[in-house]
């Protein structure tokens, strides 16, 4: 687990020290956008037009960012216009590392498939060679002008959903027009408190970080549960991409967060609301198989020795979203 500072490789833990024991992320460099046309999109520079073939994301199974732009591929079927590199779950001292760089390589991870790199920061190096920041998944490569288009999942999403029209016969729409404030305003307060809040839960170096972030994020579970109460998503009846920010999180939830980052409270399967709509989501055409939960596990119990030092992966608990 490291970082790039100024194109070298660091090997460091999260610093906490500076923000009470809180775990702070950080924000996304690479901000392009793919369109239809290649006009420029909300942030970032033109001339990323959509083309099959083109484009190739960077991803690993085990992470919950990346694990979004997985879903909203194949429920866009854009699997045969984007293809996909795996990265190995184990992240050790040099970060994410493909398949033939893996010690104990898991089923599932691949090689890089455009640049044949070992380790992910070379993808970086390979789009800015002075790059300083984390290293992170999902990575958004455009093969034609060699370069990191996007690496925040949030965007890459909407780009999946919106630019890539002319490749597929999907037209279903996980940004409507009409909902898009109402979805923005629930995406930032369950990013807040449960995508990111597991992590501070789970990252917290003092007993006040933790507590503060748990209790955060079960009331916002609460919540949750409540408002899914009569509904199929929580957009009502249309499923959209809040929904699929979500379930990234609460299908990692019993089998990782609970355990691992001490979001013990409850579990998702004890909430009636949440339990029917992660197997609901679950259950759409493409989506199980978007799911590797060897990866998922093995990626937290293994990876993070600080908190883990073990790296024991728990049997269970037995699968109840399928
Ligand atoms: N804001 C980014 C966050 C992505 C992210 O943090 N991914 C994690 C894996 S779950 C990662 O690659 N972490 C490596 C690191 O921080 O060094 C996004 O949503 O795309």
């Amino acid at each position: 687990m490291g970082l790039l500072v100024e194109g070298k490789w660091v090997d460091q833990w999260y610093d906490t020290k500076s923000t009470g024991g809180r775990f702070v992320r950080t924000v996304t460099r690479f901000r392009d956008w793919v369109t239809a046309d290649g006009a420029p999109g909300s942030s970032g520079g033109g001339g990323f037009r959509a083309e099959a073939g083109r484009y190739h994301l960077y991803v690993s199974y085990a992470c919950p960012w990346a694990h979004r732009t997985l879903i909203v591929r194949a429920l866009k079927k854009l699997e045969p216009v984007i293809p996909v590199s795996v990265v190995d779950p184990f992240m050790g001292s040099e970060g994410w590392v493909f398949a033939d760089h893996a010690t104990t390589p898991t089923e599932g991870a691949t090689t890089d498939g455009v640049l044949g790199k070992q380790r992910l920061y070379e993808v970086y190096l390979a789009a800015d060679p002075a790059y300083s920041g984390r290293v992170t998944v999902p990575v958004l490569w455009d093969r034609e002008r060699e370069t990191i288009v996007n690496n925040e999942s949030a965007e890459i999403i909407r780009m999946l959903n919106d630019a890539f029209a002319a490749f597929t016969d999907d037209d279903h729409d996980y940004y409507p027009a009409p909902l898009r404030e109402e979805i923005d305003a629930l995406n930032a307060r369950v990013y807040d408190a449960v995508n990111n809040g597991v992590y501070k839960a789970g990252f917290a170096t003092t007993q006040e970080a933790y507590e503060e972030a748990v209790r955060a994020l079960f009331a916002m579970l609460d919540e949750l549960e409540a408002r899914l109460e009569g509904r199929a998503w929580l957009m009502s009846e249309a499923l959209t991409e809040a929904d699929i920010r979500l379930f990234t999180t609460l299908i990692r939830f019993d089998p990782v967060y609970v355990g691992h980052f001490k979001c013990n409270i409850r579990q998702i399967r004890e909430y009636p609301n949440l339990r029917r709509f992660v197997r609901a989501l679950y259950a759409l055409p493409g989506v199980a198989g978007t799911v590797n939960m060897p990866h998922i596990k093995r990626h937290y119990y293994q990876s993070h020795k600080t908190i883990n030092p073990t790296g024991i992966v728990p049997v269970g608990p037995e699968v109840w979203w399928s």
